[in-house]
């Protein structure tokens, strides 16, 4: 049997996916340099522990694993520490997405699936995208991921690989049952940094922004659950391996949640108030952005089984609670 290799699957997305992936029976391996992942959070899938460039070595992986089908997730994703070391952001991002494409071709690999953002867009007109909306990222995280759409969109023009390129919009929530979550340490993405003041691991929680042109004067994005977005992998993974075209998806509901809704929905889910800082606007930021996302549902026939930002929120409470040693409800939060 052919095994799926999922760079990147000890970290957040990707050992989500990875675990659906075994749930339903593919065979899978890992291969993830745990430089913010975690080596328990891949379960029932093979794991080497290793660089996503090391061309020896992933090569090694694909023949003995007989690779059919690549999942890569391995990146750096700090939006500001690309801004203060681009360089970081090129090499692992980009340089080392060009060194995996070259061990796929070594092995005949002709199935990728490739984990871009969102961030390629940009600041978008009338803060929406869809996928033929113009690229232009603000920072070098988001360049670093547009130079490997590129790449992989002119190796897989030359007629050697398929690929889908998934764009997350804003990734939230957390494995319902608590088998695995978000463990990211120095988190800086907002439904994790909430959740983290809510347990007591920070004094407050920081809106960064109250004078947007947005209804309540707060940032407004699309939060995906990680669950749907991973089912949204295998989906991709499914129409490749049926002969599918090479495809860009968006990866959003399609509708959005501003800073204080998020704000008022983790003080709902933890019972209690927080204590909220109102600070300027952070540097970088857009006032909002959301996904058209008819394309994923239409190529994919996906269908999001997580669309509330209250259920969202409750899986990542009850993580955070986990990672705090506190007693949590992870079986009942679905
Ligand atoms: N979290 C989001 O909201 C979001 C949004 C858009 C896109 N993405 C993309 O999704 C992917 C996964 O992000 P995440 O949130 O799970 O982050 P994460 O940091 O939890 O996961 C990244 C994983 O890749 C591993 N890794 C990094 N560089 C590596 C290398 N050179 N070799 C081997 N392993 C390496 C890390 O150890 C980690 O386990 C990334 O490509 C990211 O850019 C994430
Ligand atoms: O402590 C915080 C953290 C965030 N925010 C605000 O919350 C919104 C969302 O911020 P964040 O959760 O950091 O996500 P984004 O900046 O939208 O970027 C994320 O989502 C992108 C996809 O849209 C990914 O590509 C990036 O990797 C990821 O950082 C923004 O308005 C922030 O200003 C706060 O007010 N306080």
């Amino acid at each position: 049997m052919n095994s799926v290799l999922v760079t990147g699957g000890a970290g957040y997305i990707g050992s989500h996916t990875v675990q659906q992936l075994v749930e339903r029976g593919d065979r899978v391996v890992v291969i993830d340099n745990l430089s913010t992942g975690f080596r328990e959070a891949v379960r029932g899938a093979s794991f080497v522990e290793g660089n996503v460039g090391d061309i020896e070595l992933v090569s090694r992986v694909l023949e003995a694993h007989r690779v059919d089908a690549v999942l890569h997730f391995a990146a750096h994703t700090v939006v500001p520490e690309s801004v203060s070391d681009p360089l970081k952001y090129y090499g692992n991002n980009t340089g080392n997405t060009r060194n995996l494409l070259a061990c796929c071709a070594r092995a005949g690999i002709d199935k990728f699936i490739f984990s871009s953002t969102a961030a390629v867009y940009g600041s978008t007109e009338a803060g929406v995208a869809d996928e033929d909306t113009p690229t232009r990222p603000i920072n070098p995280y988001g360049t670093s991921k547009l130079m490997s759409e590129t790449m992989l969109r002119d190796w897989c023009a030359t007629g050697a690989m398929r690929h889908v390129i998934l764009r997350y919009f804003n990734v939230a929530g957390c494995d319902p049952l608590g088998r695995i979550g978000h463990s990211t340490p120095q988190a800086t993405l907002l439904i994790k940094v909430a959740c983290e003041h809510a347990v007591g691991k920070r004094p407050s929680i920081s809106i960064y922004g109250t004078d947007y042109d947005t209804p309540d004067g707060t940032g407004v994005r699309d939060f995906i659950h990680v669950e749907d977005l991973a089912a949204a992998h295998l989906r991709a993974l499914d129409h490749l391996r049926a002969g599918g075209d090479c495809l860009t998806l968006n990866c959003g509901y399609g509708h959005g949640y501003s800073v204080r809704e998020v704000v008022e929905a983790v003080a709902r889910a933890a019972g209690h108030r927080l204590n909220v800082v109102e600070l300027p606007r952070r540097p970088g930021d857009i006032p909002k952005l959301i996904a058209r996302s008819d394309r994923l549902r239409e190529a994919l026939g996906w269908e999001p089984c997580y669309d509330d930002l209250d259920l969202i929120v409750r899986t990542a409470l009850s993580w955070e609670h986990r990672l705090a040693g506190n007693s949590f409800r992870a079986a009942s939060v679905a």
